[in-house]
């Protein structure tokens, strides 16, 4: 049975030409970039060839900072600490209640052990950011605000480049996750005020394990690894050279992505589960939404219950509930929206890329229908509700 891979979000294919140009790297070119003989010479320069492809990718002037870290994870890490330790007399962090846990659950670590106050901005029912309650957290106080450019469950998209210029008023520096948004939204940081962005390159057809920091010229700077003089002292350790060519090659890729077609897939998606299914919702911003991503809520139905029926059927989606936790609870994302309790613990991510075809979301469509009524059928609030 073919697979029908719907969960873009949490990982991409490998580009095949990302494969390929990491290959050599793995193999004949396997010097050290900061070695000073030939062996070194192919993997430098495809280093700063990566270096280059990032910077085009998002947008950034060519004398901005790209440091290469293990992921997403470590670039959000860095960005929040580095913050903190630039200017110890701003001991707060504006975030909201729906970044991913790379952020919060360190801003819950900074909030206990290491005396930093964090307000979380919460969100309204389509996800979007409150922001009155944003404005009235950013104070002198505050060393940095972390906010997502889109959220990996909904798509919710923030509007970042304003809320930089909010936190500059405040003399607050600004981050964004942009680990979904990067090679799903066009994104162009020449004339705004963000300072620092994360990316990952497995979300948009990179290899794993490694991702990269953005930052904007003259930024304050601490490193989170000390050691080595890589990367010019801003991340020590010997640079992952193929993964790192794999998201320089992934980045050319995804410069010349049309995301049309996968947003028409994603809305024949969505229009086919609202025909033919009563009782579901989509959730996120009906607007300013990420064109690949669906999180949708079956009244009365358990997600995970859907996400296992799915992979018996060889269909691969996440489950808004108990996704991060392995715990029966909506998420904190499906909870901060405030989703009513019979859809919260329904929700399901479907997250597409340009390899998903229509006959894959036909097959869904086919799917589907009957599994959330079986559940239905089971459910102990009623099948009656949804008739
Ligand atoms: C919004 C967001 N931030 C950060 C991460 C973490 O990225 P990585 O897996 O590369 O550490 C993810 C991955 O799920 C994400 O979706
Ligand atoms: S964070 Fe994974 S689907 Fe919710």
């Amino acid at each position: 049975m073919e697979r029908v891979y719907l969960d873009n979000n949490a990982t991409t294919r490998l580009a095949p030409e990302a494969l390929q140009a990491m290959l050599p790297f793995l193999t004949e070119e396997f010097g050290n970039p900061s070695s000073l003989h030939g062996q070194g010479r192919a993997p430098a320069r495809a280093l700063m060839a990566a270096r280059r492809a990032v910077l085009e990718l998002i947008g950034a002037e060519a004398d901005s900072e790209i440091l290469f870290t293990s992921g997403g994870t470590e670039a959000d890490t860095t960005a929040i600490r580095s913050a903190l330790a630039a200017d110890p007399s701003r001991r707060e962090i504006v975030t909201s209640t729906v970044e991913h846990a790379a952020v919060l659950a360190l801003c819950d670590h900074l909030e206990r052990q290491e005396g930093v106050t964090v307000h979380r901005i919460p969100v309204d029912g389509d996800g979007r950011l409150d922001i009155e309650a944003y404005r009235a957290a950013l104070s002198p106080r505050v060393a940095l605000v972390s906010l997502m450019w889109a959220n990996n469950e909904t798509g919710t998209v923030f509007p970042v480049e304003g809320l930089a210029e909010l936190a500059h008023r405040a003399g607050a520096l600004f981050h964004t996750d942009a680990v979904q948004a990067v090679g799903k939204v066009p994104i162009v940081l020449r004339g705004t005020e963000i300072d620092m962005l994360s990316l990952s390159a497995h979300k948009f057809h990179g290899p794993k394990g490694v991702g990269a920091l953005w930052l904007r010229k003259g930024v304050p700077f601490q490193p989170l690894i000390r050691g080595g003089r890589q990367q010019r002292g801003h991340r020590a350790g010997t640079e992952n050279i193929p993964g790192i060519v794999g998201l320089g090659r992934a980045a050319e890729l995804a410069l010349g992505g049309d995301h049309g077609a996968v947003r028409l897939l994603r809305d024949r998606l969505e229009q086919g589960i609202l025909a033919r299914v009563p009782k579901a919702r989509v959730l996120g911003d009906p607007l300013d939404r990420l064109p690949n991503t669906s999180c949708v809520a079956f009244d009365f139905a358990e997600g995970e219950a859907i996400v296992m029926l799915l992979d018996r059927a060889g269909i691969c989606v996440s489950s808004g509930a108990a996704c991060a936790s392995g715990a029966m609870e909506p998420s904190h994302v499906i909870r901060a929206m405030k989703v009513p309790f019979t859809a919260a613990h329904g929700a399901i991510r479907f997250s597409l890329s340009h390899w998903t075809t229509a006959a894959e979301i036909d097959r869904l469509l086919e799917v589907l229908p009957p599994i959330v009524d079986q559940l239905r059928a089971l459910s102990p609030f009623g099948a009656e509700e949804v008739k």
